[in-house]
């Protein structure tokens, strides 16, 4: 009897199977080899997509090297389009890399369809609990514009020369540190140096408050930067910004450490307020990038203390991160390339005198009248810094549109126009900026003097020079579009002005009082007599490579191992 109840149900059930598995499988038929098949991109497999490909390309090199990598490798393998698919779904949406300048730039600037360029894909939640729900990185169209605004009269080039002292007071704590660490020879990790460079610089310039970062004992570091700290450490092994539901622990972890941020922030924010409409505001804080965002609120609801809140997270963790490894990468492009340095060298001491190497006289210099022109006058620093910006971007931007919207993204590419809706679009700078279509057969190497004119010709190879003060900045050298570490478009980056100028006088700073030397990965390959030699591009030839990792950013995977010492003044 039973057994003839039995057959129905089990034959309806079979056939829900069934039914359920073929509906399955045709969607997995259309998501992996339908949906984006436009796209030029390695073989896909049905289950996995590119996830086994790419764990198969990640062994070809050191497994903790940045995805960048990995992607450039799929990228070269794929006779390099202009753009390609990497399907790692369900780890991440399907992800369309860009890497050509001129489809990047379709994608960043205003168009009749998208007003602010094409919208940021949807906030990442691993990075939440850094820059807080309402940052600006994740707002869109005119909710984004209206934060953008209050902003924006704190990072104007005008605004942020008038706290040059605030941080040049900064940098002269950063050279103490290095000091001490020229006295005792030891090997340290640079990144921890200028990250509390740069993180005590923006806790000032934003909000006039002393983060104490930059304390000799890690012991007697601020609270500020120990929670940052940690809380940044726990995506040391996050390469692939895991999803929440994979990592809940991680998880809890970040929105405590995040809380803990906010609430210190709330204050901080409340008595700036209350100063602010008092009657005699202190002159530094009503400078402040804060003071600025607070100048048109006449009371500070919650809403509005929640958002001026994430923005400052946002500030200390955007402004701190990148810029701390754009100086990571100079000093080590500078210490491994002797002509650059020598030309660096020169500038500091044209403009900053013979006693450059003393820091206490490139302050009283910078700080004097006329001493903002300076900065501007930096031309080969300058070049140097778009050089490590270009072959080191610590940060990229992700967009998307989804399928059925209104308006949907078409790119026009030297293959054909290719519709990009319902993928991430990936702007990958380290492909866009080592574009040998741009930028020759010296797309790989470090070489400042292409960003300048020489004797009214730019220099993109050959005939190298250590004298600076042939050259003047170049500013039509290569299409704008083609570099774009602080992204184009209305949606770019709000602090490039002041990393420019921290980075700026820190490697003023630095050039003429240290020499600096790697140790470990990257260290210079000695010849019999101990003397570093010279390669045909002009840079010292190293043992090894030394490689980023992600980090949330981009950044030198050793924390910049380097050993540093006085450096003879000239004689
Ligand atoms: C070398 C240093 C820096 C680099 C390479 C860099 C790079 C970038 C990039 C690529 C973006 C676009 C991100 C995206 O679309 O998701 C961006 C946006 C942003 N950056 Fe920077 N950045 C640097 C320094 C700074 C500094 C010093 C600050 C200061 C507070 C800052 C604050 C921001 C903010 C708030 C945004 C969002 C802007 C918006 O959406 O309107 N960055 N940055």
């Amino acid at each position: 009897m039973s057994s003839l109840i039995g057959h129905p149900v089990q034959a309806l059930v079979v056939a829900s199977l069934l039914t359920i598995s073929i509906f399955l499988f045709t969607k997995l038929v259309e998501k992996r080899h339908k949906q984006f098949a436009h796209l030029p991109q390695l073989p896909t497999s049905l289950l996995w997509g590119h996830l086994q490909l790419f764990a198969i390309y990640t062994k070809h090199g050191a497994q903790d090297r940045h995805p960048d990598g990995i992607i450039a490798e799929m990228h070269k393998d794929l006779g390099s389009p202009p753009i390609f698919l990497v399907d790692l779904r369900p780890i991440s949406y399907p992800m369309a890399v860009v890497a050509d300048h001129t489809v990047a730039e379709q994608i960043s600037r205003p168009s009749k369809d998208f007003q602010y360029s094409v919208p940021k894909s949807p906030p990442n939640p691993s990075v939440g609990a850094l820059i807080g729900p309402l940052s600006m990185l994740n707002h869109q169209n005119e909710s984004w514009k209206a934060i953008r605004r209050r902003f924006n009269p704190g990072f104007s080039p005008n605004h942020l020369m008038t706290l040059l002292p605030c941080i040049i007071d900064k940098s002269m704590l950063f050279v103490k540190r290095l000091d001490q660490h020229a006295e005792v020879g030891d090997v340290f990790r640079l990144t921890d140096l200028t990250t509390g460079l740069t993180f005590d610089i923006i806790g000032a310039v934003a909000m006039d408050v002393d983060l104490e970062a930059q304390k000799p004992e890690s012991s007697r570091l601020g609270d500020f930067i120990r929670i940052f700290n940690e809380l940044i450490q726990t995506h040391a092994n996050d390469n692939f910004h895991l999803p929440w539901w994979l990592t809940p622990f991680m998880y809890m972890t970040r929105r405590r450490l995040g809380k803990l941020i906010t609430e210190r922030l709330q204050a901080i924010v409340r008595a700036k307020f209350n100063e602010l409409k008092s009657s005699s505001p202190d002159a530094q804080s009503s400078r402040t990038i804060l003071a600025l965002s607070l100048q048109d609120i006449d009371h500070l609801s919650p809403a509005v203390l929640d958002e001026t809140c994430d923005q400052l997270k946002t500030f200390l963790f955007a402004g701190h991160d990148t810029t701390s490894v754009l100086i990571d990468w100079a000093v080590y492009e500078l210490s491994r390339t002797p002509r650059a340095l020598k030309a660096v060298q020169a500038e500091v001491t044209t403009l900053l005198g013979p006693d450059s190497h003393d820091p206490g006289v490139v302050r009283a210099k910078l700080l004097s009248p006329g001493g903002e022109h300076i900065i501007h006058q930096m031309a080969y620093i300058s070049a140097v810094i778009r050089e490590c910006l270009r072959l080191h971007p610590p940060a990229g931007t992700v967009r998307m549109t989804m399928p059925k919207s209104e308006s949907t993204c078409v790119v026009t590419t030297s293959r054909g126009d290719y519709c990009l809706d319902g993928a991430w679009i990936y702007l990958n700078h380290s492909l866009i900026h080592r574009d040998r279509a741009v930028f020759g057969d010296t797309a790989d190497e470090f070489w400042p003097e292409r960003w300048l004119v020489q004797g009214g010709q730019i220099n993109t190879g050959g005939s190298p020079t250590s004298d600076a003060s042939v050259f003047t900045a170049a500013p039509g050298a290569f299409p704008q579009s083609a570099w774009r570490p602080f992204e184009r478009g209305p949606r770019n980056c709000i602090g490039q002005e002041l990393a420019n100028i921290e980075a700026r006088i820190a490697i003023a700073i630095l050039a003429n009082r240290y020499t600096f030397t790697k140790a470990g990965l990257g260290e210079l390959d000695l010849d019999s007599r101990g003397w570093p030699e010279v390669g045909d591009n002009g840079q010292y030839k190293v043992k090894s490579e030394l490689y980023p990792t992600i980090q949330i950013t981009a950044k030198p995977v050793d924390g910049m191992l380097m050993k540093v010492a006085l450096a003879q003044p000239a004689a």
